[in-house]
């Protein structure tokens, strides 16, 4: 941290920002104090050099308040607060620049003059079982609070509650915070998602037991964010990753370009659940992973919501293939395509999606993809799609069934490997198999419709499945499996929407793990409130297993 020249211009020093900081004080001192912070710089450290800045009574307490135009309020930092953390939550120009008149800023003020509805709001609840009263009002007060405060994660007894920042948090996730956390029993220090990690990796070591946490919430709540930073934390606490970190890391763009997809609620939406299992030697170190894939949304390939987009691959390829390969995979553009086409289909974010489709390849490289599997799933991806464009015409007797048009079976032929007779039989004719013999007969037009598009899900379904088989066996240790190394386990299950919680046994789970007073709470509200996940460790649970 230093202090500048005051010029007005704002100075960048790698992570670190100038925060204008106001002193609102008895004497008259000068109108304010630019220092330039940075991210791991406390409110401490800060409200210490605004104090010899400012050539204050270094033996006074003072307290630093930030002002959000849009709330209206200030709020008290506490003395280990990130101010820097506010800065990034602020609208991107006042994050380079804030003079008071525009509304955000900081105020120094001496320590008994700070006001009294923020104390009250000190310290906050770490722990929603020590509200005083439970109530759905306090316990919204309390979240909304801690939110505000930047605390996004509050415990319910062992219950970790996620509020969706919807914006990155580095300072969150900083690496240093695994450190933090590690051998740390689970309410000693803040709320977080690490802290969760490292308990179900000491239950597991300590116990011997295969442990399990459960992530639960709406579409859009946090689910994959926060099951990324658990296997993020899960596998920095190994001792040795032996280059296993980078293949579970690959796999994660690799499932969402194939089976995450823009909705109304959440531009990167999950279309499946998923259980990933860590597997670990009795010491700690990994050896493993497992994913399980489950209930992928396949009528999202041929309908959805006018709003709604498929699945990321398709435009990540359509958008981001080279020339060469636009003519390789017989490519055409979006809107050409009957599976992609919709009313409103504006890629107004071509550039991203060109990026996507290189982080894409990269990715899939990193789970061992070679060129050559490369590109014959980028063949039946373009395949799925000219099967959309297939059309039917039906003689005024309903007795033949064309299918057309030419070029489009010709393409499908080329690009499934497929004789085109045998296309066009199986696009057209029905077999019905009786004890003594077998007859072909047309589908009716509707039903060939079906048909089609049930090809089309199949297909795509089966190529998922495919890539899960293939990336669980880039994570697998197959020196372990021959010679039946026994591991131990941390299962991540990533629940697929709300209402499977909510119908299955995990609810009942939920409950026997909850301090009584709060469960008909946890169960009324939080887990149907919007933009909050809710995080469960379950000690040596063995039900998530099949
Ligand atoms: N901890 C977090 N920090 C920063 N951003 C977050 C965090 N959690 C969620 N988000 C933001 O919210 C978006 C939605 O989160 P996410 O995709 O994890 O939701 P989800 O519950 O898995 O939804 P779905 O069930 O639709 O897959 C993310 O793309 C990200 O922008």
């Amino acid at each position: 941290m230093s202090y500048t020249d005051g010029s007005g211009r704002p100075e960048h020093n790698g992570e670190a920002r100038v925060v204008q900081i106001y002193p609102r004080l008895p004497r008259d001192t000068s109108t304010y104090c630019p220092l330039q912070v940075s991210g791991g710089d406390t409110a401490r450290a800060v409200i210490h050099n605004a104090v010899i800045t400012l050539g204050l009574d270094a033996s006074q307490r003072y307290s630093l308040l930030e002002v959000r135009k849009s709330g209206g309020e200030e709020r008290l930092l506490e003395a280990g607060d990130h101010p820097l953390e506010r800065v990034l939550l602020w609208p991107r120009k006042a994050q380079r620049w804030h003079p008071q008149s525009e509304g955000h800023y900081f105020i120094l003020q001496k320590d008994n003059s700070a006001g009294n509805q923020l104390q009250s709001d000190r310290g906050g609840y770490d722990d929603l079982c020590n509200l005083q009263t439970v109530t759905e009002e306090s316990i919204l007060k309390a979240l909304h609070n801690r939110f505000y405060r930047l605390n996004i994660y509050t415990y319910a007894s062992n219950i970790l509650i996620a509020i969706n920042p919807n914006k990155f948090l580095p300072l969150y996730y900083n690496p240093k915070f695994v450190k933090k956390y590690e051998n740390q029993p689970l309410g000693k220090l803040s709320p977080h998602i690490f802290a969760i990690a490292d308990v179900a990796f000491r239950a597991m070591l300590t116990r011997q037991k295969n442990q399990c946490i459960v992530l639960s919430g709406e579409s859009g709540s946090g689910k994959t964010e926060s099951s990324s930073y658990l296997i993020h934390c899960l596998t920095a606490l190994s001792q040795n990753s032996s280059g296993l970190e980078r293949t579970v890391l690959g796999a994660g763009p690799v499932l969402e370009a194939f089976g995450n997809a823009k909705t109304a609620e959440n531009n990167n939406s999950s279309r499946f659940g998923k259980f990933i299992q860590l597997n670990y030697l009795e010491s700690g170190v990994i050896r493993g992973a497992v994913i399980e894939k489950y209930l992928l949304e396949k009528c999202r390939l041929v309908s959805r919501d006018q709003r709604e987009r498929n699945y990321h691959v398709f435009y990540y390829l359509l958008v981001g293939a080279s020339k060469e390969e636009k003519e390789e995979f017989r490519l055409l553009e979006p809107q050409d395509y009957l599976y992609l086409k919709q009313d409103d289909l504006h890629l107004d974010d071509k550039e991203k999606l060109r990026q996507e489709y290189k982080r894409l390849h990269q990715a899939m490289e990193m789970v061992g993809f070679l060129s050559s599997t490369k590109k014959h799933i980028f063949s039946i991806l373009s395949a799925i799609l000219h099967l959309g464009n297939v059309t039917y015409s039906q003689s005024e007797d309903a007795e033949v069934l064309e299918v057309g048009p030419a070029d489009v079976l010709s393409t499908l032929s080329d690009l499934l490997k497929v004789k085109k007779e045998l296309l066009v039989k199986t696009l057209t004719k029905k077999r019905e198999v009786t004890a003594t013999e077998s007859v072909d007969s047309p589908y009716t037009l509707q039903e060939a419709y079906k048909v089609r598009d049930s090809m089309a899900k199949s297909l795509y379904g089966a190529l998922f499945d495919w890539i899960v088989l293939h990336i669980n066996h880039a994570m697998l240790n197959r020196r372990d499996m021959e010679e039946s190394v026994s591991c131990l386990s941390i299962g991540v299950l990533d629940m697929f929407g709300f209402e499977n919680l909510k119908t299955n046994s995990f609810e009942q789970l939920c409950i026997n793990y909850t301090n009584e007073r709060l469960q008909c709470y946890i169960n009324q509200h939080i887990f149907t409130l919007k933009q909050v996940c809710v995080i469960l460790f379950f000690q040596d649970i063995q039900e998530c297993w099949h």
